[in-house]
């Protein structure tokens, strides 16, 4: 009996590289999730939820036009948000993506992922399979969270759009970190979101 948690950050948005903090999705991001719909179409998930913001909820209106059993829900937990501020273990390196970013953005970024993981992280009875469409630092919250690692250790975390990321808890045992990023199903030339393509 195993709990699986897929985590899938959105495809890429219109605009994107201009700064845009939300919209559409691209003819790319389109893209990324019918692949990623494909790659996933054969898992018997229980339950869908999706980001809010319109370019996780086009993707997963994408994943259920090609995945008919899947009825994709919003829940604000999976908002786009900064889940922690500086702190003293925080590598200096860090310090400007501070800069812009007020005191109750962090706050509230906190108590939300405070709530994600009190509501994900949490065994439920039998085979689980649940598919949550988020963002990025969202992911790098939980997979922290999996690892143990100290707090700041998301920041060190980068999915790609529609990237596919898996935890898995069996009964009676810690969660476990499956996969990371996995972009097997999207062709090099659409691998987008990475702040640097990887070097292999
Ligand atoms: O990584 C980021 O800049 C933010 O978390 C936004 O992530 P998103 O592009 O996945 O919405």
């Amino acid at each position: 009996m195993t709990h699986y948690i897929y985590l899938v950050r959105h495809g890429e948005h219109q605009h994107a590289e201009h700064g845009l903090e939300d919209g559409p999705l691209s003819p790319r991001g389109v893209r990324q999730a019918g692949l990623l719909a494909d790659r996933i179409s054969g898992v018997p998930f229980d339950s869908v939820w999706h980001s809010p913001l319109v370019r996780a909820h086009e993707t997963a209106k994408i994943l259920a036009e090609r995945m008919p059993a899947i009825d994709p829900q919003p829940n604000a937990l999976l908002f786009d948000c900064v889940p922690t501020g500086m702190t003293e273990e925080t590598p200096a390196v860090f310090e400007p993506f501070f800069g812009s970013i007020s005191d109750d953005e962090i706050e509230a970024g906190q108590a939300q992922m405070a709530d994600a993981v009190g509501e994900f992280l949490t065994r439920k009875q039998g085979d689980v399979h649940e598919l949550l469409i988020t963002h990025n630092f969202v992911i790098s919250w939980f997979v922290r969270e999996v690892l143990g690692a100290e707090e700041w250790r998301w920041m060190t975390l980068n999915q790609a759009h529609c990237g596919l990321t898996v935890l898995a808890q069996k009964k009676g045992r810690p969660w476990s970190l499956v996969s990371h990023n996995d972009v097997a199903h999207l062709p090099f030339e659409i691998r987008t979101g990475l702040p640097e393509a990887p070097p292999v």
